[in-house]
């Protein structure tokens, strides 16, 4: 009888949009979690930062001592605080025990997960995050376990569900930024601290989870190229649109071979133009959106909803499950695989193409100057569009695929043009023949 068996006990360590969402669906079914785990699931206590705010959990499992509650006679601790300190120390205190883990904390695994790994192993305990990507998609399961006979080559999408509904407002309704973002903060989505989400840094720790357990390398946050989107102007917007494209921000993992074989791995987050066809130009709000290209499963596409409390509870909650059912059968998920180890590449190596917009001059000859610097960098044009006259003269410049030192270069060089009034929007193009 799974009532005879004794618990799985469960602390949790953090009760804000997503502890609170974990605590409320783990309460409202509990004998579905005991059928599905095979034991009762227990919640035996719930370290919060400040008790008045929180007057739906009840008040004897309340602790403002996060430490105590992980020395305590628990199993799993489910870790819902974010940020580095104390959520390190704690989950390293609760691994140390041989207590197993679920975190949703990207921020922390980008820049700790492999002492994390190594404390989980040394005591046989697990880790689970499968929150801390994409929030309710499916889709470190499947780089963990379902892919593990494959060879995966790329890993792209869309990952931040605050920059793309900040994005997707800006795109269909012109909405300004700022007070998007407010309404992304109000519905749950943004980090507590959202430059965090504007700035790339959210979407730059998803991508170096996202590239380690694609390419079997340990790739920190450290590791990715980032831009975020608070430099991206209605006039990037408006010059996308002119060409049939949009604005998204993309984390891109990439493995890169070299003519002579030799492998690395390129991670990086940028915002990037690509066609309104695209598959991922149709993703809206704050959902998100992963293509993953593997060599024997070809391209896979995972969709769905990559923030909110409830979302982000479901993978926290579907961790929990595997974790309790691995204490139910003696059994173990999956360990850090590195093995590959691969160096990564510069993003001034990676190739990449570039949409530039500039404000020039209405005299002969300046396409020929401005052809001229890209020639020079060694950098070939795909389309150049020139329009207006006198003061609103404008040239549109989409390159073919270049090393981005080389790109950058040449931006920085017409900028010093005379004939180049303002250099209006720099941007890369994604998603189309290169
Ligand atoms: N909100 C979302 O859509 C998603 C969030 N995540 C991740 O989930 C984690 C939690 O995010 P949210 O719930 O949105 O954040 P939140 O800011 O709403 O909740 C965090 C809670 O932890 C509490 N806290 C802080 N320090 C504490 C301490 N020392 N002891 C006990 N409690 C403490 C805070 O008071 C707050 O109530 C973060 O790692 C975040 O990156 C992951 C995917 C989606
Ligand atoms: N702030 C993050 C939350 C989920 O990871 C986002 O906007 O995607
Ligand atoms: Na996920």
């Amino acid at each position: 009888m799974i009532e005879d068996r004794a618990p799985i006990r469960v602390a949790l360590l953090g009760c804000g949009t997503v502890g609170t969402e974990v605590l409320r669906l783990l309460q409202d079914q509990p004998e579905e979690f005991a059928a599905r785990t095979g034991a009762p699931v227990e919640v035996t206590g719930v370290a919060v930062r400040r008790p008045h705010k929180h007057p739906a959990v009840p008040q004897h499992l309340i602790t403002t001592d996060a430490a105590a509650l992980v020395d305590g006679d628990v199993d799993v601790v489910v870790e819902l605080i974010g940020g580095i300190e104390p959520a390190r120390s704690l989950l390293l205190r609760a691994l140390r025990a041989g207590k197993s883990v679920v975190t949703a904390n990207k921020a922390l695994l980008a820049e700790h997960g492999s002492e994390l790994y190594a404390a989980a192993d040394a005591s046989g305990a697990d880790i689970y995050f499968e929150a801390a990507v994409a929030g309710a998609i499916p889709l470190l399961r499947p780089l963990r376990e379902s892919l593990a006979g494959d060879r995966i080559n790329r890993v792209m999408g869309i990952v931040n569900g605050t920059t793309n509904f900040i994005l997707s407002a800006m795109d269909s309704t012109g909405a300004g930024y700022a007070e998007t973002l407010d309404e992304a903060g109000r519905l749950g989505y943004a980090e507590a601290d959202p430059t965090a989400d504007v700035d790339g840094f959210d979407a730059a720790a998803k991508a170096a989870i996202l590239a380690s357990l694609a390419f079997h390398t340990r790739v920190t946050a450290s590791d990715v190229h980032r831009e975020g989107i608070s430099q991206v102007t209605p006039g990037d917007i408006a010059a996308a649109q002119a060409l049939g494209r949009t604005v998204k921000l993309l984390a891109i993992c990439e493995r890169v071979v070299d003519e002579d074989g030799t492998e690395s791995v390129s991670a990086r987050v940028h915002p990037a133009m690509i066609p309104r066809s695209h598959p991922l130009a149709g993703v809206g709000d704050a959902f998100n959106a992963v293509f993953v290209e593997a060599e024997a499963a070809g391209q896979l596409m995972f969709y769905g909803q990559g923030a909110g409390g409830a979302p982000t509870a479901s993978a926290v909650l579907g961790d929990l499950v595997a974790v309790a059912r691995n204490l139910v059968v003696a059994g173990k998920g999956p360990r850090e695989s590195a093995h590959a180890q691969l160096p990564v590449q510069p993003m001034g190596r990676t190739p990449t193409r570039y949409h530039i917009s500039l404000d020039v001059a209405d005299k002969a000859g300046v396409l020929s100057q401005v052809a001229a610097t890209f020639n020079e960098h060694d950098v070939s044009i795909s389309v150049v569009r020139q329009q207006g006259r006198g003061d609103d003269a404008s040239l549109v410049v989409v390159t073919h695929t270049a090393p981005d030192a080389a790109l950058r270069s040449t931006v920085d060089k017409i900028a010093q043009l005379p004939v180049v009034r303002e250099v209006v929007s720099v941007m890369r193009v994604e998603g189309e023949p290169s």
